[in-house]
């Protein structure tokens, strides 16, 4: 026993000389449950980072597979990991370079339910993953569990960092970034390309601010981005705050936050939100449904069966911050207006669940017959 512990010590020796770290830091960092969400270009430096200074506990969630194209930043991996799940690559290789620690890994689609599941058990979270479906769902569900969380993105050369805390001034992503982008406008790194060194510093400030949060050294990136160009060392630290207007669609209880569809709201699927007649009755079922019908004044036929409201598409702009409910179906005559209505909503909507019916009126009466 004195013997391991002589060796722990020697370990991690060059840090705890550090008087502002000292074993009280390393004591700390042993005690600590990290978990780093994506095992990729950001999620394998601050991996390597956190492993190798001593974090008692980290969890890794990924669902993807290692292939060629990832290893030019994914520096976790080598040639013969191709087609090997990547959390499980990361636990050998991190177990290898320090076997005092516990990995949990989670070969899995983070998704609503998960973060429930397993945000609660941990201290603080690193977001490494690449898509903003991932990121407002990362954010919102560390809003409602009042989980640290530290923030990175890169795209080509540039990279930025932030720390997302827990008290009542601290900012989140929705205050940077209160409307995700519309399709096409941001590239990922598959589209844009990525040097591969960047997500290696930006990784590494990520678990640098993990670090301080966790032994309380220095200061934290809270409140604040950084931001990184590579190619000309440029570099800046900009000072944020509270947008109470940005929060406005965030979930306000995990009920509301499971039944978000973060993929939806960030355009994946767009195209899917038209609903035909079948769907609809389905929906109808559910509780929390909301009918809108978008046709004008006297347009006929009726909508029958189904308690719903009147906004004609003419004054529908003005009405549109009035609407609340998890699921809206837009019905007009054909199908054409209700797409149009369903579309302004989900511009300034990111929460609830919006359909429009296909074919409209005409169709729904037609399958009901
Ligand atoms: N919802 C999610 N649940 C689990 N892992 C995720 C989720 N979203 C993203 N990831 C993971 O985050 C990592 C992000 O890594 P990176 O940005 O380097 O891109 P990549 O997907 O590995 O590669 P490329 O974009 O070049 O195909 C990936 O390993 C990806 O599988």
């Amino acid at each position: 026993m004195m013997q391991q512990t002589g060796i722990i010590q020697e370990r991690y020796h060059r840090q705890v000389l550090l008087k502002e770290f000292g074993e009280q830091g390393q004591q700390r960092l042993a005690e600590a449950k990290v978990l780093v969400l994506g095992a990729g270009g950001l999620g394998c430096p601050a991996l390597l980072y956190l492993a190798a200074a001593g974090v008692g506990t980290l969890g890794i969630v990924d669902f993807d597979t290692v292939s060629i194209s990832n290893l030019h930043r994914q520096v976790l991996y080598g040639t013969e990991d191709i087609g090997q799940l990547k959390v499980l690559v990361a636990e050998q290789k991190l177990k290898a370079i320090n076997p005092d620690i516990n990995i949990l890994t989670y070969p899995a689609k983070l998704d609503t339910a998960l973060c429930l599941e397993l945000f609660d058990s941990y201290d603080i979270i690193l977001d490494g993953t690449d898509n903003f479906a991932t990121r407002y769902m990362v954010n919102d569900a560390c809003v409602l569990l009042q989980k640290p969380l530290v923030y990175g993105a890169v795209s080509r050369f540039e990279g930025q960092v932030a720390v997302f805390a827990t008290d009542k001034t601290a900012v989140n992503y929705r205050d940077l970034f209160p409307q995700p982008p519309v399709e096409g406008e941001v590239l990922n790194c598959a589209e844009a390309g990525v040097l591969g060194v960047l997500p290696g510093i930006i990784g590494s400030m990520q678990a640098n601010e993990v670090i301080k949060w966790i032994t309380g050294m220095g200061e934290v990136l809270k409140n604040q981005l950084y931001t990184y160009h590579a190619l000309y060392n440029q570099h800046m630290t900009v000072e944020l705050s509270v947008v109470e207007e940005n929060r406005k669609w965030m979930p306000k209880n995990e009920q509301e936050f499971l039944s978000t569809n973060y993929e939806w709201l960030c355009g994946i699927g767009v195209d899917a939100k038209e609903i035909d007649s079948k769907q609809l009755e389905a929906l109808i079922a559910q509780e929390k449904l909301l009918v809108i019908d978008v046709r004008e004044e006297g347009e006929l036929p009726a909508i029958t069966g189904v308690q719903h409201l009147k906004m004609p598409l003419s004054g529908l702009k003005e009405q549109l911050h009035t609407i609340d409910a998890d699921t809206v179906v837009f019905i007009c005559q054909s199908g054409k207006r209700s797409l149009q209505a369903a579309n302004w909503l989900a511009e300034i909507n990111t929460r609830i669940n919006i359909y429009s019916l296909k074919g409209g009126v005409l169709h729904w009466k037609t399958y009901k017959q």
